[in-house]
């Protein structure tokens, strides 16, 4: 089995998808809310790339919920914060969600046989799943605003990390793939502290998103894992 990462979304090409498994990853925040909202009894998540889509689909008893610039879009029901997708919030509900980079890497991977959602949170569950679809994986690092996004790397790195323990013979992997690798060894038990003095984890600091990065840095804390089926992603 191979596996591929890709670092932003802008190298993202269909066809590197065709006949694979994807897992996108967005660890800060859209995967890691995505998980929370599922493990909170959600219905499904609808991805879109755009507030205009999202409003569009305020219909129905749909939830719709995003950031941009870090915060609640106005007028919305919830944010890009996990913390908010409680039972109280959400259960039964069908959701919405617009956000920066995360909802667009995930219709960059649409081409692929099936697409998961990857985080720090479901890791070992994420890659359980993808192992058993029987395809070669590309792990889609959903990056911030088209660069690179050291949590996302480091959550590749433990995606592998897991991949290599549950499969039964060796995996090939491109080179970024050993980069991850090798960085999600060297942090130990840093995550946390890597997360704070990221891109991302800064600007999340400054505009008062602070608490979210200790929740999207714990490692395995859920079994769900989101997959795409029709429009809306779903508990596999
Ligand atoms: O809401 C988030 O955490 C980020 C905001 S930003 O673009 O990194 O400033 O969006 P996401 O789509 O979850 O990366
Ligand atoms: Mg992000």
């Amino acid at each position: 089995m191979h596996i591929e990462v890709i670092s932003n979304v802008n190298e993202a090409q269909s066809e590197r998808f065709t006949h694979r498994t994807a897992i996108v990853i967005d660890v800060l925040r859209a995967t890691s809310t995505i998980v929370a909202a599922l493990e909170a009894g959600a219905a499904g998540i609808v991805p879109v790339e755009t507030v205009l889509e999202a409003r569009a689909l305020q219909t129905g008893g749909n939830l719709i919920a995003g950031e941009r610039f870090c915060r609640k879009i106005p007028g919305f029901d919830l944010g890009n914060s996990p913390e908010e997708f409680t039972a109280d919030n959400v259960l039964g509900r069908r959701i919405v969600l617009t956000t920066t980079n995360g909802t667009r890497a995930i219709h960059k991977a649409m081409r692929a046989d099936h697409v998961l959602v990857g985080s720090l949170n479901n890791a070992a569950a994420c890659a359980r799943t993808a192992l058993e679809l029987r395809r070669d994986i590309v792990l889609l690092c959903a990056g911030s605003h088209d660069e690179f996004a050291l949590e996302d790397g480091l959550c590749a790195g433990l995606l592998i990390s897991e991949l290599q323990q549950l499969s039964p013979s060796p995996l090939e992997m491109n080179d970024i793939g050993s980069a991850m690798l090798g960085l999600y060894k060297s942090a130990g038990t840093a995550i946390h502290e890597m997360l704070q003095s990221s891109t991302t984890g800064k600007r999340l600091n400054k505009n008062g998103s602070g608490r979210d990065i200790e929740r999207c840095s714990q490692v395995n804390i859920s079994g769900i894992v989101p997959r795409m089926q029709g429009d809306m992603l779903v508990q596999s």
